[in-house]
């Protein structure tokens, strides 16, 4: 499949961070997921992309063309949604949705109402008097009304219960079933676990990987033993060993390895969050 979007070494600094060398590309038709802990750099690449802030090096491109020549084309394919600073809270949604529509080229009306039906979104109300999980839908039918190529969501279900969350992920499956791509930053992980098909996973300013989430998971493996089956060389095939009187758990990268040196260990499947807890803390 197609690159969709290819970051080549970003880079910015700002006070004491640095984003650094960032490079990733994004898939067509796929949900990627950009994981990371609060500080890692997530926001700061985002709205690098978005030019919200200037980079100070590296180049981006969109179906192989510059941004920065094409900017207008750009933001006219892309959808953003961002934390919910960005409404204002006195206008409905109707009145706000006129605001923004007219900023987009190939704006849909009848799209966009097909989005506000569907999400139970009641157009005559103040967008200041909506519940989090509304304001999130409601920023998503906005997002996706004008036939956007690729979604850009920073952080989209902070704050969230967990069935709007569930119903935020049916949302993201049903447009790339369309086609579409999706980038979406975050540290609550177990959404990813459902969703996406590929995981970036940023930390201090760099990208630590980015690498499909199935062969990502299959690869990596919680195992559990006796400490006896611990020496030198297979200690070596663990990121991240913790040791008790009892036993030890870690978590490796090459499960077939240790399939292959330890015979009497327990290996169980880890989820996103262990594996990416594990490289953080290397
Ligand atoms: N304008 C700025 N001046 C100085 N430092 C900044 C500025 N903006 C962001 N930073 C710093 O850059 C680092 C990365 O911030 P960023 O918002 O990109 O992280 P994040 O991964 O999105 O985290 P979170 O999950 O908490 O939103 C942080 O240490 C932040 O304090």
């Amino acid at each position: 499949m197609k690159p969709i979007l290819e970051v080549n070494e970003l880079t910015k600094q700002l006070g004491s961070f640095k984003l650094d060398n960032v490079s990733f590309s994004l898939t067509e038709g796929c949900i990627t997921g950009f994981i990371g802990v609060n500080g890692a750099g997530k926001t700061t690449t985002i709205k690098l992309l978005l030019g919200l802030i200037q980079k100070d090096a590296g180049e981006i491109k969109f179906f192989g063309k510059s941004i920065q020549n094409n900017e207008h084309e750009f933001k006219n394919r892309i959808g953003i949604v961002l934390d919910d600073g960005y409404f204002y809270d006195d206008l409905t949604l109707l009145e706000m949705k006129n605001v923004i529509a007219a900023s987009y080229s190939n704006w849909d009306n009848r799209l966009f109402k097909r989005n506000i039906d569907r999400f139970g979104l009641p157009l005559n109300q103040r967008i200041g008097t909506l519940s989090k999980g509304m304001r999130m839908k409601y920023a998503i039918a906005l997002a996706i009304s004008h036939h956007a190529d690729l979604l850009i969501m920073d952080e989209p279900t902070s704050g969230l219960d967990p069935q709007v969350r569930l119903e935020l992920m049916d949302i993201l499956l049903e447009y790339v079933g369309e086609g579409k791509s999706v980038f979406l930053s975050s540290h609550i992980t177990s959404d990813l676990d459902k969703v996406a098909d590929m995981l970036i996973l940023i930390h201090g300013g760099r990208i630590i990987f980015s690498e499909e989430k199935d062969l990502l998971l299959d690869k990596h493996g919680l195992v559990k033993g006796d400490n006896k089956e611990l020496n030198e060389q297979s200690k070596a095939l663990f990121l991240t060993l913790d040791e008790t009187d009892y036993g030890f758990s870690g978590l490796t990268a090459d499960k077939a390895a240790v399939r292959r040196q330890m015979k009497n260990v327990y290996i169980e499947r880890p989820s996103i969050e262990d594996i990416m807890l594990s490289y953080i803390k290397r």
